[in-house]
């Protein structure tokens, strides 16, 4: 489908006269999908790979009653830590004055960095700042075709409800995010934006918890994440070298090599530096990513379930009050880590195996994080009613996943009663406040916003982070 599109996009230009970049390269767009869910969800949206196939469309005789998403960003540039280390290996690569040979041969074709500007670092891939104008992955367009997407299925909830309130954190490419999306939703919707703070004075009242835990440690189990050989990253500095003489990569070089791939990839719509990595090398990345998020932001750290509670329960409360709401559809926008986190107080993709660092886990690992935060990623909660029953469910990138305690209803949903007995089990004893220790950068102790946006305005300062 993308080299009918690319085949058209290319006529086209021809007639108009328009000149491509890199035109020779054009045919590779659309070849490299398969290795997006090895490049730790920096690489683009794709859909979960462990769809167990179970429909997303409400069930039969069933009628959605309210559809809730929380959804990370678009496809992006590097943040701007990341970004300054991919710059200084590319001025490693670019002061080199040889030939390159092997799998760096790219670099000798007028190869130009994909990040053309500095300012792009931290900001969503647009139609405007791709390397390449034919790039199909950008942040904007995957919003956009999300949104059309999202119409496709849950219009009917928004029948008679044409002004309602999105909401996103004040991080500009999330913020961007929810715009575009908003945009594409068309002009018969009046939708307002509210921006809510990700400063950690909003305290609990935020999309981002991650932001209001000061208590939050990322080192914690460095002892076990650490352990996990990077002999692979030597391997491909060592193999690198040797075909270039004098280029003396280092293994931290490696690591940024798979970032530079990713990035490349949402600007470029291709990366031949992906062509660097043995199919072994980026299995062990990824797992290493797994195994890293695992006991930073996932199930391996005991004070994640907490932090994620603070969106859980605002969710389950949305879902009690349904009938009563205004507004049938929810839709927030935040960071990875914040769904991450949410993702692990539900406990969808905690089998209660902890991963370890001795050697990558095949049949053993259901806990593969950039599945489950892609960029783009989307989680949704969806309640419908079938003869006067209610059911609620998720739908994880466009899979559903069944709570695996909780199935017995149409197409492996949970009936509300018992969803809401599990989801208590979930918070039991968890208290994100305390964990977190919130109260040390603010006195907001409620998140509120859901509730509160008629009366009070949403609109922070945007944020370069
Ligand atoms: C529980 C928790 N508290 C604090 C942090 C610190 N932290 C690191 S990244 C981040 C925000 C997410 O930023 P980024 O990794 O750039 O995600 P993206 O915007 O690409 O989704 C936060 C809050 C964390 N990861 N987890």
């Amino acid at each position: 489908m993308l080299s009918t599109f690319i085949a058209v996009l290319l006529a086209l230009s021809a007639a108009q006269g328009i000149s491509i970049p890199q035109l020779d390269k054009i045919g590779k767009i659309g070849t490299q999908e398969k290795i997006f869910r090895f490049l730790a969800g920096n690489a683009p949206y794709f859909p979960y790979p462990g769809d167990y196939g179970i429909p997303s469309d409400a069930p039969e005789a069933c009628e959605f009653t309210q559809v809730q998403v929380i959804a990370r960003h678009g496809e992006r540039y590097p943040s701007n830590s990341s970004g300054e280390k991919l710059f200084n290996t590319w001025y490693k690569l670019s002061n080199y004055t040889k030939a390159f040979n092997g799998s760096l041969a790219f670099l000798n074709d007028d190869y130009s960095f994909f990040i053309g500007d500095v300012n792009y670092l931290e900001q969503e891939t647009t139609l405007e700042n791709s390397a390449n104008p034919l790039n199909p992955y950008t942040g904007e367009m995957d919003a956009k075709i999300h949104a059309r997407r999202f119409l496709a299925q849950y219009s009917a909830l928004l029948e008679n409800t044409t002004n309602f309130s999105v909401f996103s954190t004040n991080s500009e490419r999330v913020h961007d995010t929810a715009k575009y999306f908003i945009e594409a939703l068309g002009p018969q919707y009046k939708v307002s934006l509210q921006v809510v703070d990700e400063e950690p004075s909003s305290g609990a009242n935020t999309i981002s918890a991650g932001y209001s835990c000061p208590a939050w440690n990322g080192d914690a189990y460095d002892n076990i994440t650490e352990a996990f050989s990077d002999d692979y990253l030597e391997e491909i500095a060592t193999r690198l070298n040797k075909e270039n003489p004098g280029l003396n990569l280092t293994k931290n070089d490696s690591f940024l090599l798979f970032d530079w791939c990713a990035f490349e990839i949402s600007s470029r719509g291709y990366s031949d530096m992906c062509g660097v990595f043995t199919p072994d090398e980026l299995i062990k990345y990824s797992y290493y990513d797994d195994l890293s998020s695992y006991y930073t932001d996932g199930p391996g750290y005991w004070m994640i379930k907490d932090v994620g509670a603070n969106l859980f329960n605002a969710t389950v409360k949305l879902l009690k009050q349904s009938e009563e709401l205004d507004q049938r559809v929810w839709l927030s926008f935040t960071h990875d880590t914040d769904i991450l986190n949410y993702l692990t107080t539900i406990g969808l993709f905690d089998d209660g195996r902890p991963l370890n660092a001795s050697s990558v886990p095949f049949r053993d690992n259901f806990f593969h994080k950039s599945w489950q935060i892609p960029m783009g990623a989307r989680v949704y909660t969806q309640k419908f009613t079938c003869s006067n029953e209610s059911f609620v469910r998720y739908v994880v990138n466009d899979a559903v996943i069944p709570i695996e305690t909780c199935s017995s209803g149409p197409g492996f949903s949970c009936p509300e009663d018992e969803f809401y007995k599990f989801a208590d089990v979930r918070m039991q004893n968890l208290d994100f406040v305390k964990a977190c220790n919130v109260t040390s950068v603010s006195n907001i102790t409620q998140l509120t916003y859901y509730w509160d946006f008629g009366t009070k305005k949403y609109n922070a300062t945007l944020l370069d982070e």
